[in-house]
């Protein structure tokens, strides 16, 4: 068991150490689940659901006042432009417990009036009670939306979390806890823990015995690994995991909505959103008009500073990350792709040692290729023809995924019998990203366990207890 030591989080557009962060021990994780135990049967355990509300309420407000701090840390983690940052990043930071705090609200139970031989009835209610102390491991791309994705549901439930970020993303999942400590949340009900996976934090937090339940959002190998741990002491998990999305564009498509949508969702946080497009299935009819377009778009991508306004793509997340999306580079042109736009490293002056790669668009692979099948998670897509409707669902459903699609067309029926074939968690059409917090979210096959989102996440962050009254 290694002894705590430090390790660098570094600026992903210069490369430069931001921050030295002590890595949690085991017996670091030790205290933190023990302190999440011991807040349950304190003040937070006994608090009343108007009590929570009002709490929820004051870390949305806190968010919100601590915006730019919020947004600084973000950047110097992730790299990412402050545009996406200030738009999607930080604003979901406070309305993830907005919109739990709005949930818990107004949520009810059921009741069963049951009748009884001897006819006096009797009546059977449920009641939902926390979970307990929950596991909280959260991957890099969108280090607070995902984070607070969690952490919200599971406080709102009157759960405690432990918290562990991703190494490579520290900083707002730290400062989370000022604001928890600012509006008075008990001592206890957050806690974060910082390190790595195997060996180190995450597997501390995931094998010990006094976490009631984990939930997770990353890679599915990680999540199989997490699985494993745990069954031991059957915990339950609620895991959302890979991708490998597919879009698909009929030849009918409002070919300008299709282009901007489909190039935020392939390029968008340089790539590296879980729900992003890495295949593109465009019907042959307009299959030259769209990819000529697409890539144009493509091409019009900004690098530069991350602070900087006029900035619209930045670096990828880390060195290591970087060297794996251009293995795939180096992949694609050795199998023959067709490199439409991009495939290499480009100059951005100012930030030369920063984690940057081209927005890239591939065809002429099969789909048996790892370019198009395995998750790459970088600003990089393959596009690929077909004919009729029925080949377009084959081809997005031959994956061992199943996390998030869009489909563009404007035959509203065709859209909505297509969207219903597609083997995923999340079908958009005609759009891509619109997140309504209330419906259920997570993936099918290799890409999740579980969903969460409005009243769904009470069935992870909640235990249901059926209580039978004789009348
Ligand atoms: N489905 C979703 O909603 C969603 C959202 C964002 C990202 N993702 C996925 O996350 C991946 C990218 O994030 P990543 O590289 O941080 O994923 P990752 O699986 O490498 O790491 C995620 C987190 O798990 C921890 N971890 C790693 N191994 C562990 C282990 N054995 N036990 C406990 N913890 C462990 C890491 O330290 C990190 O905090 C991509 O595959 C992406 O598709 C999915
Ligand atoms: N879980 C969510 C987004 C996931 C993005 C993946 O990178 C969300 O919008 O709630």
């Amino acid at each position: 068991m290694r002894a705590g030591r430090s390790f660098e989080d570094r600026f992903p557009a210069t490369g430069e150490v931001t921050a030295l962060v002590q890595e949690s021990t085991a017996d670091d994780v030790d205290a933190a689940v023990t302190a999440a135990r011991k807040a349950l049967r304190g003040p937070w355990g006994r608090m009343s659901v108007p009590e929570r509300i009002a709490i929820l309420r004051r870390i949305v407000d806190e968010v919100n006042r601590r915006f730019d701090d919020f947004l600084r840390a973000e950047i110097l983690d992730t790299g990412k432009p402050v545009s996406l940052a200030r738009q999607i990043d930080i604003p979901r930071g406070a309305a993830n417990f907005a919109v739990f705090a709005d949930l818990i609200a107004t949520m009810g139970t059921e009741v069963f009036q049951t009748p009884t031989p001897d006819r006096a009835d009797a009546l059977n209610y449920t009641i939902r009670v926390p979970r307990g102390v929950i596991a909280v491991i959260c991957p890099w791309n969108l280090p607070l939306l995902l984070m607070t994705w969690k952490v919200a549901p599971a406080l709102a439930c009157g759960n405690t979390v432990v918290v562990k970020p991703s190494e490579e993303t520290p900083a707002t999942a730290a400062l989370l806890g000022e604001v928890m400590n600012a509006v008075g949340v008990p001592p206890g009900v957050y806690n974060v823990v910082h390190g790595f996976g195997p060996g180190s934090a995450g597997e501390f937090l995931t094998s010990h015995p006094d976490v009631d339940g984990i939930t997770f959002t990353g890679e599915s190998v990680t999540g199989e690994a997490i699985m494993r741990a745990a069954a031991t002491g059957v915990r339950p998990v609620s895991l959302e995991l890979g991708g490998k999305n597919p879009g698909l564009v009929f030849d009918d498509a409002d070919l300008d909505a299709a282009v901007e949508g489909l190039s935020r969702a392939c390029f968008s946080n340089t790539g590296q959103v879980c729900l992003g497009t890495e295949r593109l299935y465009v019907q042959r009819g307009i299959f030259e008009a769209f990819v000529e377009r697409f890539c144009e778009r493509a091409k019009r991508f900004r690098f530069g500073d991350p602070f900087s306004n006029e900035t619209t793509l930045g670096p990828l997340v880390s060195q290591v990350h970087r060297e794996k999306v251009l293995s795939f580079y180096d992949m694609a042109r050795r199998e023959g792709a067709t490199v439409l736009v991009g495939g290499g490293v480009p100059n951005v002056p100012g930030f030369v040692s920063g984690y940057w790669v081209e927005p890239t668009v591939w065809t002429g692979l099969p789909q048996s290729s790892p370019v198009v099948s395995d998750e790459i998670f970088g600003p990089c897509t393959h596009v690929m023809p077909f004919d009729d409707e029925d080949e377009a669902v084959a081809l997005a459903n031959d994956t061992r995924y199943g996390l998030a699609t869009s489909i563009w067309t404007r035959d509203v029926s065709r859209a909505h019998r297509v969207a219903s074939r597609i083997e995923v968690g999340v079908a958009w059409i005609n759009c891509w990203f619109l997140r309504d917090l209330r419906t259920p979210f997570g993936g099918a096959k290799r890409s999740g366990v579980g969903r969460e989102g409005g009243a769904h996440s009470l069935e992870f962050y909640t235990e249901l207890r059926n209580i039978c009254v004789k009348l």
